[in-house]
């Protein structure tokens, strides 16, 4: 059964702290957020035995490894982010970056990375515009 298209979707968090450099408003000031991080990646050939796509675990492994970068740092003193700000979207926009270099070896397409400050508000970021 190898036609169609499966996806996977896990998640992870991290408690960082942060600021918006430039935010007209309390945002501006120091503060931390439980975050949460959901990853998705999808594949065509399940393997043949297992009849799975990714392992879950091996999945989770991987985005831990990047959450756990971010997990209880101040995020503004990253070299990520000392020149663009910590917000939502950057967040996911590195977690997708360094996630997709940990796939790199893995029969899966990273689809979409989210990253939330609370679960009212949402960033998302995806690459190829599907
Ligand atoms: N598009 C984005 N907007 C905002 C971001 C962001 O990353 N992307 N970030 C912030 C701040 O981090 C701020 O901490 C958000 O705090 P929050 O408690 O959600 O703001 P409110 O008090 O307005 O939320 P309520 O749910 O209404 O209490 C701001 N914007
Ligand atoms: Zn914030």
């Amino acid at each position: 059964m190898n036609t169609g298209l499966w996806r996977l979707r896990v998640n992870s968090d991290f408690s960082s702290s942060h600021q918006l450099r430039h935010y007209e408003g309390k945002c501006e000031r120091l503060h931390g957020h439980n975050f949460i991080v959901e990853a998705e990646v999808e594949g065509r050939e399940l393997d043949r035995k297992l009849g799975i796509l990714m392992d879950f675990k091996e999945l989770k492994r991987l985005l831990k490894i990047v959450t756990d970068e971010l997990d209880h740092k101040h995020l503004n003193e990253l070299p990520a982010f000392t020149r663009q700000n910590p917000s939502s979207e950057l967040l996911a926009h590195y977690v997708f970056t360094r996630l997709r270099e940990l796939l790199a070896s893995h029969p899966v397409r990273l689809k979409e990375v989210m990253v939330a400050e609370k679960d009212s508000s949402r960033a998302y970021y995806s690459e190829g515009g599907d």
